[in-house]
């Protein structure tokens, strides 16, 4: 302080009183310019022009005088530090502008220049304090505007909780959302407000946040009857010391992204076909336990779509269901995807992330083509069955998950254990339930239904406005295609028959099916002596009729609806070939 070069302005109309002052103070001290001026309206234009570090002001000046000339003053330059000069007979004045934000005050005549050095230090001092604080409070105030701006306008809901898990702040958006004002939450507990049942697995999470972990997760919950979903995340809410002192959560209503998601209907009695029936009856029994599935079945027969099903009837159909396709992820990434990874895990992990396991928390993870699955993954998702807990890549810490697994696969999962690329362990650990889906060839009965439904669901996709009608020997073809690719198959030749059929009537030749059709069989061609073309193609008719017989189960029907001739000309061609034909 004793080396910097102040600033002072010095206001007082007696001259020699300022001389007084600032020789006192050179006594003092070396460092200082001392600038006077005798009005208030100058001092004013100064402080404009120039920055102080500190303010002499004699009370009683030409343009002004007594307390008002503080006042005036120091609403003027609120920063700057005043210290007043009283006359012997005004002492009172000092005191009372000290009252109101005078650093100090000085009795003219009575200050030596250590007395006035000091009161100038100290002044400096206090008010650098004063205006310190000031900033603080500026930025306080600032951040707590920028919270509350925030808090109030946000579209998700956002509330605090302490530690006994009752509500001390909620935001207007959960005040709409329940349509009850704000302080109906303060002092209760979700569970005195939404019911035990609705809120019951809210507890265990929030036990865990409170304990230190940060949570996200989804869920689904009536509010006024009718389901909602959100996606949440709890955090731990510390106070100075570090301590938690309750928790902070933001909600958001995310029910209208979930539309979009396939749920499976529930229709379980809606297959005809016996082995479907069976299969169904089972999926809902496996749901309604918790322990681990696998899936098993072709390409395309519907095992992520009966994943959902099961997910949906489960008691865990309000948490989020999760699926990855283990061929479809690089090995390099699948551990990531699957577990997550903490920041810097590997080159390329800007950030913490959280892996599926962790999103399907009170949910289900569908492991699609699990057989795909390496084996340093298998062993780390062995752990995960044993221990219900995993580290994330890069991580120490163990994540504890209440996630069901349910997994899928189109291999011979036995074979792969006995070549040594699927863990036997892992094999029987997912191995609890296994249900195997019927390829779609072996419920031919259910392909009208599977069709009617399709295409309403299409039809509603691409907003057709009437339902697009389906030919009796179009639906004959679909029902006695081998379908090698399932029901994904089945939808896909159908989006491209109702394209090609410009949304409207599907027919025969819509389908596109006939050229797979020819492929399905096969004739060698050779020329023996013994016979002629007549007698050849009289041979290839037969098995042409034949196999269109098999096909529609023996109906003429439709076996002359897939030869693309009229009933009459395929007992006519029946006849000549020697083949009995029997009225359907
Ligand atoms: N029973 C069903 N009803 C309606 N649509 C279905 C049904 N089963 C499957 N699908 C539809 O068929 C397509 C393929 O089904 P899904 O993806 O479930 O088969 P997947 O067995 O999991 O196939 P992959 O083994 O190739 O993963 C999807 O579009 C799905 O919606």
């Amino acid at each position: 302080m004793q080396n910097e070069n102040l600033n002072i302005l010095v206001v007082e109309d007696n001259p020699i009183d300022a001389l007084v002052l600032e020789q006192a103070l050179r006594e003092e001290r070396s460092q200082f310019s001392c600038h006077r001026v005798q009005y208030l309206k100058d001092a004013v234009k100064r402080i404009e022009e120039q920055n102080f570090d500190v303010m002499l002001l004699d009370l009683g000046l030409p343009d002004s005088n007594g307390i008002g000339t503080f006042i005036k003053a120091h609403t003027f330059a609120p920063d700057l530090p005043i210290v007043v000069l009283s006359g012997l007979d005004d002492e009172a004045l000092g005191v009372e502008a000290v009252k109101l934000g005078a650093q100090d005050y000085l009795v003219k005549g009575k200050t030596d220049g250590y007395v006035l050095a000091r009161a100038i230090h100290y002044a400096i001092q206090r008010q650098r304090l004063v205006n310190d604080r000031r900033t603080a409070e500026y930025a306080l105030r600032q951040s707590e505007e920028r919270f509350r701006t925030i808090f109030e306008g946000a579209m998700d809901c956002i509330y605090l909780k302490d530690r006994s898990l009752r509500y001390t702040q909620v935001n207007p958006a959960m005040e709409r959302l329940f349509d009850l004002p704000a302080n109906a939450f303060i002092g209760k507990t979700e569970q005195e407000i939404l019911g035990e049942d609705v809120s019951a697995y809210t507890k265990d999470i929030e036990a865990r946040v409170l304990k230190g972990e940060m949570i996200e997760e989804e869920h689904t919950r009536r509010i006024h009857g009718v389901p909602v979903t959100f996606i949440e995340v709890r955090v731990p809410n510390r106070n100075a010391d570090n301590q938690i002192i309750g928790l902070c959560g933001i909600a958001r209503d995310i029910t209208e992204r979930k539309k979009t998601d396939f749920v499976p209907p529930n229709q379980i009695d809606k297959y005809s076909s016996p082995v479907m029936k069976q299969t169904m009856a089972r999926l809902i029994m496996a749901a309604e336990r918790e322990a681990t599935i696998l899936l098993l079945g072709e390409s395309g027969c519907g095992k992520d779509y009966l994943a959902r099903f099961i997910h949906v009837h489960s008691k865990r159909a309000d948490g989020p269901f999760f699926a990855i396709n283990c061929a479809a992820v690089a090995p390099e990434l699948a551990e990531s995807e699957l577990f997550g990874h903490e920041r810097g895990a590997f080159t390329g992990a800007h950030g913490r992330k959280r892996g599926l396991l962790e999103l399907a928390e009170g949910g289900t993870l569908l492991l699609n083509e699990i057989g795909e699955l390496s084996l340093t993954l298998q062993a780390k998702l062995l752990t995960f069955l044993d221990t219900r807990q995993f580290n994330r890549v890069g991580g120490e810490k163990s994540i504890s998950v209440n996630a069901r697994l349910i997994a899928a696969t189109n291999r011979d999962l036995e074979k792969e254990v006995e070549s040594g690329r699927f863990r036997k362990d892992l094999y029987y650990r997912l191995n609890v339930i296994s249900i195997s889906i019927p390829p779609l060839r072996e419920r031919r009965e259910d392909i009208p239904i599977l069709v009617r439904e399709m295409i309403a669901k299409l039809r509603s996709e691409i907003q057709l406005p009437g339902m697009p009608h389906i030919s009796p020997a179009a639906m004959d073809a679909l029902v006695n295609y081998h379908w090698p690719g399932n029901v994904r198959e089945l939808r896909n030749v159908l989006e491209r028959a109702l394209m090609l059929s410009d949304n409207r009537n599907i027919s025969l030749s819509h389908l596109g099916l006939d050229g797979s059709i020819s492929k399905e069989w096969s004739m060698s061609v050779n020329f023996p002596h013994d016979r002629t073309l007549n007698d050849i193609t009289r041979e290839v008719k037969s098995a042409l009729v034949n196999e269109a017989l098999r096909r529609s189960n023996g109906s003429r029907q439709g076996a002359a609806r897939l030869l693309g001739i009229s009933r009459y000309s395929l007992k006519h061609y029946m006849n000549s070939l020697d083949l009995d034909f029997d009225e359907d």
